[in-house]
């Protein structure tokens, strides 16, 4: 008897080709029996495979035409994830908007810990951009420095990565509009990183901005640039990394995992995706508050040690239609927390393989 295999057709920038499809992951899909197939983009999708399933992180409307057309022509196959769901995740304010949404629902808090997302005020018009001092002044009523400035578009290019930490009115002058400007809230240095893949959760720690106290904001003035920060870039460089060699990661407490798995869930049935991560920081003032500050689709998962094996796992689940792609939230989200300062040599710290009733 000859067992079934499946189809998986791909189509991602070649960047994310290259970390994401790794041999390592081919030969494990392919030992169960699942394919993993490149699309080329440079022909119509409709005129390819058949796939049983499309995994794809590519934007724009053409993009989305090929895929309604290969839905239509082909209606068993799956499309992870639907373009209309990745959409809201293309905008930091109806990105976070989702998290209030679910900070509303009833459970999802636990006894000990609360969530939400930082105060922001997004500046649409850029006519106003021009009277500098009228608008700082009204910005500055709502918000307390330092904040930050985000491009309201986070569509993936490095110009939508590109931050501003402002730490008095002068700063604005360099904002470019359309931008959300957000309090920067202080957090002891450290970012959870949670990634959600399916009905699975890992959350990692990463090194963040470094807290600013008032002392250090007296004697701050304008802004400092920087760009994906827990990748470490410019903002390390420029403060000689001194901070970063000091904060030692190991000491850091996880948030609660049930917090943790609560938003995980919540947001996978409010966006309808299967594949995102969200940044989480704790509020040092409140302490155990905590705040959801970005959220990505199909991040960088082959930073999680042993991807191969969870991402493999949820196709199978996909494919064999185990995963809920209703997303009624089912009991049993698996809950795995790494402890890891670095990604290359991150080890699951704990399986815990806590079945958690979400
Ligand atoms: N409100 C905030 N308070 C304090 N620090 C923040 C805040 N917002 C962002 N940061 C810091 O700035 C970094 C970049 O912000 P954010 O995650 O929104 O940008 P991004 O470019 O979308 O990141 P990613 O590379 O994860 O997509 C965060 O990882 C965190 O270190
Ligand atoms: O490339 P990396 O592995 O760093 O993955 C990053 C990913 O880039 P990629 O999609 O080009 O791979 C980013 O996507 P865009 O917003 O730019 O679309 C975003 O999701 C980051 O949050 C990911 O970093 P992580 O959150 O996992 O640390
Ligand atoms: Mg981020
Ligand atoms: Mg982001």
């Amino acid at each position: 008897m000859t067992t079934k295999r499946f189809s998986i057709g791909y189509a991602l920038l070649m960047k994310k080709q290259k970390s994401f499809v790794q041999e390592s992951l081919v030969n494990l899909a392919k030992e169960r029996g699942i394919d993993l197939v490149k699309i080329d983009t440079n022909k119509p999708l409709k005129d390819q495979g058949p796939f049983d399933c499309v995994l794809h992180k590519l934007y724009g409307d053409e993009w989305k035409k090929q895929l309604s057309e290969y839905l239509i022509r082909n209606p068993n196959a799956i499309v992870i994830d639907v373009p209309d769901s990745i959409q809201r995740l293309h905008n930091r304010i109806t990105m976070l908007d989702v998290v209030s949404e679910i900070e509303n629902e009833s459970g999802t808090e636990t006894e000990t810990a609360s969530f939400g997302i930082p105060k922001q005020v997004v500046v649409y018009e850029p006519e106003k951009m021009k009277d500098v001092k009228a608008w700082s002044e009204e910005l500055e009523l709502k918000l307390k420095f330092p904040v930050i400035a985000k491009p309201l578009v986070a569509d993936g290019s490095a110009k939508s990565h590109k931050m501003l930490l402002i730490f008095s009115s002068e700063g604005f002058e360099n904002l470019k509009s359309p931008t959300v400007v957000q309090e920067f809230v202080n957090h002891g240095g450290v970012i959870f990183k949670v990634y959600v893949v399916g009905k699975y959760v890992k959350c990692v720690k990463r090194k963040s901005l470094p807290d600013i106290t008032e002392e250090k904001l007296d004697g701050l003035q304008g802004c400092l640039s920087f760009s994906q920060v827990s990748n470490m870039t410019s903002y390390e460089r420029d403060n000689d990394g001194k901070y970063y060699k000091m904060l030692d990661l190991e000491d850091v407490e996880m948030p609660p995992i049930s917090l943790i798995t609560n938003i995980a869930c919540g947001l996978r049935k409010a966006m309808k995706l299967h594949l995102f991560n969200f940044d989480v920081i704790r509020d040092t003032k409140v302490g155990d508050r905590y705040l959801v500050i970005d959220i990505n689709y199909f991040p960088g998962y082959a930073k999680m040690p042993g991807y191969e094996t969870v991402v493999t796992d949820f196709f199978w689940d996909i494919l064999n239609k185990k995963e809920a792609r209703s997303f009624t939230c089912e009991k049993g989200l698996m809950m795995m927390l790494v402890d890891s300062n670095n990604n290359d040599n991150g080890r699951c710290g704990e399986d815990t393989g806590e079945v958690e009733k979400v």
